[in-house]
């Protein structure tokens, strides 16, 4: 009744652009936000009608949660600040305030107070996804109970998909030399991966008193043909440390590596004795709140638990001497140099998500020296040594190029065939507007529909047939 009342009279007296726009705003609901865009139509006849112009949907999604870039420094009101995510669980997330709106009375306090929030579901219903480390506007924060809304995210500089986590500006990649002892495909996996995502590397190994100094020698020779220059470092002798907080400092990093390694007690020695990190409680000030049915308390020392204590630590199993996946969740631990660290889950086998077989090339940085230039003769070559070719098969991880080349083949190919297009996260090139090349991402109709009993019944038979 009351939207037959609301249509009637806005056919009448159609409603004006400010008013509609203040009806968006308090979140009236994007179904009566249409009416916004049929307002602007009547000022502006060609709004939707010229095919260059965006989607009515774009054109909603940038009026409602308008893209924030990262340099801007939109006005807050009284209740609201900007932070960053520091972790998720379920549907809250921590937010770490860094700016708070300018006020008479100090508001330093503010700074660093870790607030519980909710996400707007408006940013759900138009496609705008939040990760930990994403910059967000909250708003309705209420500074006693420290709980606020989150109602806008800022712009990615860039995202990675396991663990999926945003504006990550440098991965650290541990293995361990020893207990489990390092894999040079594994490791392969992890640099091609985090050289597809484009982040800056470091490679650190662990465990170094386990091994001889003609072991560790080995592998830095080895490390330096493969062009990275690796950091060694123990967490039982503290040793190699300084380096890695170093370069650990002024940014956010991501430790990833296989399960056992000793990332979550890197975190922990890092985070007690060494300038780079503080701790904790100095940061997350304690509040009190209820959660997934946990009583969580500041004055409490038991509950504190949960947000404020080390990283758990495991143990490496006895049978195959891998670790056994201690940690779960990513959480972003603040540094005093203004950046954070993340812990991430363990992977003994890690998956290549979104290389496709024209970027993997690309993700060594063997070939990228030697087809420099354009040497290469052959455009989207896939370097397998034909004549002509600049990449040659002397160079130590040309049969794991292979191996993986032949692993996103046989995996684009099962892909092809399973849902009729190649892996998501390729991209097709078409020419557009004014001979500009623009990119297209090929994505999967079919993935999320169910296969249809016929279809189903066929397969079936052609399989019994042969
Ligand atoms: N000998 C030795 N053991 C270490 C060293 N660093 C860590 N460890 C041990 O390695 C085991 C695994 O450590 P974690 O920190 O849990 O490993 P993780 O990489 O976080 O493992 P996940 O959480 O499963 O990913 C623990 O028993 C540590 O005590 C080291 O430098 N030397
Ligand atoms: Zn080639």
């Amino acid at each position: 009744m009351k939207n037959i009342f609301f249509r009637r009279r806005s056919h009448l007296h159609p409603p004006s652009y400010s008013d509609l726009q203040r009806r968006c705003w308090n979140r009236i609901g994007i179904r009566r936000s249409f009416y916004f865009l049929s307002a602007r139509r009547q000022e502006n006849p060609n709004v939707s009608r010229n095919p260059q112009h965006p989607s009515q949907k774009t054109i909603l999604r940038a009026f409602l949660a308008p893209v924030l870039s990262l340099d801007d420094k939109p006005k807050l009101n009284k209740l609201q600040a900007i932070g960053t995510i520091a972790t998720a669980q379920a549907d809250y997330m921590r937010v770490i305030v860094q700016d708070v709106p300018e006020s008479d009375y100090g508001d330093d306090d503010k700074i660093g107070v870790e607030l519980l929030c909710v996400v707007r579901k408006l940013l759900k219903k138009i496609g705008r996804t939040v990760l930990v480390g994403d910059k967000v506007l909250v708003d309705k924060v209420d500074w006693i109970d420290r709980r606020a809304k989150i109602i806008n995210v800022f712009d990615r500089v860039s995202e990675i998909l396991e663990p999926p986590v945003a504006n990550v500006d440098h991965l650290l990649i541990l293995f361990s030399l020893d207990q489990p002892k390092i894999d040079p495909f594994t490791l392969t996996r992890f640099l091609v991966e985090a050289e597809s995502i484009g982040i800056r590397v470091t490679i650190a190994l662990n465990k170094c008193e386990l091994v001889t100094q003609e072991e560790v020698e080995s592998w830095k020779i080895r490390l330096r043909s493969w062009n990275y220059e690796p950091l060694f470092c123990s967490v039982g002798t503290k040793v190699g440390l300084d380096e890695i907080a170093f370069t650990l400092q002024n940014q956010t990093s991501v430790i990833v590596g296989p399960s056992g390694v000793g990332k979550s007690s890197l975190i922990n020695i890092l985070r007690s004795s060494y300038g780079g990190a503080i701790k904790h409680e100095e940061v997350f000030k304690p509040v009190s709140f209820f959660i997934l049915g946990l009583m969580y308390d500041g004055q409490k020392k038991k509950n504190k638990k949960k947000w404020f204590e080390d990283q758990s630590v495991g143990q490496v199993s006895h049978r195959n001497g891998l670790g056994k996946h201690t940690t779960r969740n990513v959480t972003l631990l603040p540094l005093c140099g203004g950046g954070y660290l993340a812990d991430t889950p363990g992977f003994n086998k890690h998956k290549l998500l979104k290389v496709t077989k024209q970027k993997l090339p690309l993700c060594f940085p063997e070939i990228r020296k030697m087809v420099e230039g354009g040497k290469c003769e052959f455009k989207n070559c896939s370097h397998l040594g034909v004549y002509g070719c600049a990449v040659t098969g002397d160079w130590e991880r040309y049969h794991y190029y292979l191996q993986l080349l032949e692993e996103i083949r046989i995996d684009e190919e099962s892909q092809l065939k399973k849902y009729g297009t190649k892996r998501e996260g390729g991209v097709s090139c078409h020419m557009g507007e004014k001979g500009v090349e623009q990119a297209k991402p090929q994505i999967d109709p079919k993935k999320y529909r169910r296969e249809s009993r016929k279809t189903m019944k066929q397969t079936m038979m052609k399989e019994l047939e042969f």
